[in-house]
């Protein structure tokens, strides 16, 4: 019989030019590591078993180095000859003359565990019973068997930093302490500046990989951690260990930009200010896309493009431009300790680079020592706390971002966790939701294989090594925000679940809001008796561009779908609501004519209302539409007349409101106005659902905007199974956190022609403590723009159009919060001002 998954996994391996007998063995291995199953195996394409694949083929390198460093050509062992700064050789410290497999595991750099790219989740195999048994994984860096790390490594103080490259004398630590996981670095540890690590690796480092470092074939193919240029391509890495005392040493490997003819070393102090003025020029914002080790990797990227381009000027040019500033005022500014209630605890961040393009950023708390209080953490707690602090505080990265500061937070973070989390174990357990007990407590059931049995260094540091955990049961994980007492923060990095092409993050820090409930859906969706008739055939030939191709806004004459907006295109080549439109739309909502509302013989909306007592039509606003090109045009989805059926692509964050309006949207970047925002998404019901769904809730906050479809005024009595809305209660997309404003909302909503060349919509309150806006069929979208400039975390705000006066309607409308100076709700304004007011206003899209 075939076996299939092994069929499959040989066929990704030789895809990429993987002999089977290299692969065969090592498969074997992981499937007794995974029980059996698969599905890890065959993740990210085979990710695993290609890391595997390539550690097993460094440590073969380094076995062939070690035969060839120690044994002469007379097969004769001798001891290894090292090269301190000063080019002095000395004789290799004594563990070097250990047994060979002893001292191979020693050698080797501290041991890096591969986890599976950009994730902290999941756990990497540790393969047993094998020459890789006693090795915990390393990453492959590059095919080539000689890694720098051979080769006398040379570490250059840098100006531009810290006084560089005093580094920790890494001691030998007696295998049986390792075991009992007792090993302590000696406190007093000499520290020496001959700079001579990077031959002897820390045996207690723990090693926890950010999962950088791929298989070369995936990470060329997927996330651009190699930096391609001129010179062919440069593969890079980022590693991260973290001793139990404190130590944490961030690697960014670019060694192989050895023997690149132009590569020539840049300043590190040049790196760093380089990204850091990336991040302030591109005034991109710290949000939920934010991650360290994005950021850490771009850096080790900038290294490379900076060495590159060094030889081609670009750097004088770029010190020109003032980005070269002197260590001294760098360090003048900021403070490396970090305060807490256990007294000063010193910090440094030490960055030395090799003349071979290694990265050694070492964040050193090493004066945490002998503190009894303070308890290791989990360094992949640590790098996701400050991820979220920063996405929490939707911090914009300007002129005070720096990387420099970022990698000493992370240090001094790394700290407070530590002492936070021996001063109060079980509540940290509780609201982190990561839990070292729930760590411990797995470590207890896992099996010795998962780990790194048998190996000396590794045995009792498993537990630290693993992957955080994300409980995916919960949407919400608690954070303890160390930085404001014991105040917890609901930070949620996704509500859209992955289904839009951004992430959209959700955060309450300010309260114990309850979570929204509800299923986040891209598209609309049927709930049951929605009559829907979407069929190409409704498309008429002259109502599409079949003959275009490309953009449609290229051309100097617009194309037939430019007809239906009179001949123009609604967008601008930047993707924005030209003016002129944008304004036609406000002013078409705002100060509504006579003119613009058409009449229904027998209103279905306001039957619905009058418990089916009929009542006359206010009337339904005439709106203006965009009409994008669709299915039936010859252009494709880049051209400029398709922007809505894009998708969402600002970054976009839900907060609690502090106006009591619950929760809100705010965008985490600054939108120019006529953006395209959201669609408005939910379920399609009949309005007869629809109200038959409403009986008996209560007034409390709902997000029931909904938007229904009617040939309002032109097909006299409309069947209530044909006036359809929209409800994003239970089913919905981010637009139903958009609150309301009864005056300068920075949002309009527009609705957009796609798939149907019907225009029936509306906008009518329903109650339910919002505004029914309603439309056609789930094809023609409902969109919203921004009627203006809006900064960075200014609340998203949309004219539901309520008339808080209605007394008629079955539903209360909530005490509006909008804090604007001509808000309509005259009941809000007559609790604050204590006026008896009278007469009925009349909100916009009513008659
Ligand atoms: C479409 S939802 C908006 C999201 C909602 N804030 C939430 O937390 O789910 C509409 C509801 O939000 C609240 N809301 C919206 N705008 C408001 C305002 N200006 N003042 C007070 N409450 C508002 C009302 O409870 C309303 O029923």
């Amino acid at each position: 019989m075939v076996d299939e998954p092994k069929t499959k996994a040989l066929n990704a391996t030789r895809a990429i030019g993987i002999p089977d007998e290299g692969v065969k063995p090592i498969l074997k291995q992981l499937l007794r590591v995974y029980d059996n199953d698969w599905t890890h195996i065959a993740e990210d394409n085979y990710r695993t078993l290609l890391d595997a694949y390539f550690e097993q083929m460094e440590n073969k390198g380094k076995e062939d180095n070690y035969t060839r460093r120690f044994e002469g050509h007379d097969g004769s062992r001798r001891p290894a000859k090292r090269q301190n700064l000063n080019g002095k050789e000395e004789c290799a410290s004594p563990a070097l003359t250990r047994s060979r497999e002893e001292t191979d595991s020693e050698v080797r750099e501290p041991s890096l565990i591969p986890s599976r790219q950009g994730t902290m989740k999941s756990s990497q195999p540790r393969l047993s019973g094998s020459s890789l048994e006693s090795k915990p994984l390393a990453h492959h860096r590059d095919q080539k068997p000689k890694s720098s790390r051979e080769l006398p490594v040379r570490l250059v103080q840098e100006p531009m930093n810290q006084p560089s490259c005093s580094l920790v004398r890494r001691e030998n630590v007696p295998n049986e302490l390792h075991q009992k996981g007792l090993a302590k670095l000696n406190p007093d540890q000499k520290r020496v500046n001959d700079l001579t690590l990077s031959k002897k690796p820390n045996s207690m480092t723990h090693p926890v990989n950010l999962g950088l470092s791929k298989s070369l074939a995936s990470k060329q193919s997927t996330d651009g951690s190699s930096a391609s240029n001129h010179s062919g391509i440069i593969t890079t890495n980022l590693k991260i260990a973290s001793s139990p005392m404190g130590e944490v040493k961030i690697l960014l490997n670019c060694d192989s930009a050895l023997g690149q003819p132009n590569f020539q070393k840049p300043r590190f102090g040049d790196v760093l200010q380089f990204i850091d003025e990336k991040y302030a020029r591109s005034n991109k914002l710290v949000g939920d896309q934010f991650s360290v080790q994005k950021l850490l990797k771009d850096l080790c990227e900038s290294y490379l493009k900076l060495g590159l381009d060094s030889s081609n000027h670009s750097l004088e040019m770029m010190r020109d431009n003032g980005l070269s500033k002197s260590l001294a005022s760098k360090q003048s500014t900021d403070g490396s300790s970090a305060s807490n209630h256990h007294g000063i605890i010193k910090t440094n961040l030490k960055i030395a680079c090799s003349s071979m393009g290694e990265v050694k950023i070492l964040l050193n708390c090493d004066s945490a020592l002998g503190q009894p209080s303070f308890q290791k953490p989990r360094f992949g707690d640590v790098l996701q706390f400050i991820e979220e602090k920063y996405a929490r505080s939707n911090k914009i990265v300007g002129d005070q971002f720096s990387v420099q500061k970022l990698l000493k937070d992370l240090c001094e973070i790394y700290l407070k966790v530590g002492f936070d989390s021996s001063d109060h174990p079980p509540e940290m357990i509780r609201e982190t939701g990561n839990a070292h007990a729930l760590h411990a407590a797995e470590e207890k059931k896992r099996p010795l294989s998962l780990g790194f049995a048998g190996n000396r260094t590794n045995s009792f540091e498993c537990r630290d090594t693993q992957p955080l955990i994300h409980d995916k049961k919960r949407p919400f994980k608690f954070l303890k925000d160390i930085t404001k007492g014991t105040e917890k923060v609901k930070f949620l990095k996704d509500i859209t679940k992955g289904t839009e092409k951004v992430k959209i993050s959700l955060v309450d820090d300010i309260g114990d809001e309850a979570l929204p409930k509800f299923n986040y859906i891209p598209q609309n969706i049927i709930f049951q008796n929605a009559n829907i008739n979407i069929s190409l055939a409704r498309i008429a030939d002259e109502d599409c561009c079949s003959s275009c191709s490309g953009d449609c806004l290229a051309p100097s004459i617009p194309c037939a779908c430019a007809r239906e907006t009179g001949g123009e295109f609604a967008y601008t080549p930047q993707g924005l609501l030209k003016e002129q439109f944008l304004r036609e739309c406000m002013t078409m909502q705002n100060e509504p004519q006579e003119r613009h509302f058409v009449y229904c013989k027998d209103c279905p909306l306001e039957k619905a209302k009058n418990d089916y007592s009929s009542e006359r039509c206010k009337g339904h606003l005439t709106r203006k539409f965009i009409k994008e090109c669709w299915r039936k045009c010859g252009c494709d989805m880049q051209c400029g007349n398709r922007v809505v059926q894009r998708g969402i692509s600002c970054k976009l964050q839900v907060f609690l409101t502090r106006e009591g309006k619950g929760w809100g949207l705010r965008p985490l970047e600054a939108l120019p106005k006529g953006t395209f925002v959201c669609e408005y998404i939910g379920e399609v019901l009949t309005n007869t659902e629809l109200y038959e769904r409403n009986m008996g809730i209560s007034k409390e906050r709902h997000t029931y905007p909904v938007t229904l479809d009617a040939d309002w005024g032109t097909e006299g009595i409309l069947r209530d199974e044909e006036a359809l809305c929209l409800d994003a209660t239970f089913n919905g997309n981010v637009a139903r956190f958009i609150n309301h404003r009864c005056s300068d909302a920075n949002l309009v909503d527009v609705p957009v022609e796609v798939e149907t060349p019907d225009h029936h919509y509306y906008h009518v309150w329903t109650g339910l403590g919002t505004f029914l806006s309603s439309w056609l069929v789930p094809s023609m979208q409902l969109a919203f723009f921004t009627t203006r400039e809006v900064a960075a975390s200014e609340e998203l705000t949309w004219d539901y159009g309520i008339d808080f006066d209605d007394i008629d309607h079955p539903i209360e409308a909530f005490s509006c919060s909008c804090g604007s100076e001509r808000c309509r709700d005259k009941k809000k304004k007559r609790e604050i001002i204590g006026i008896e007011m009278t007469g009925r206003v009349m909100p916009k899209y009513f008659c």
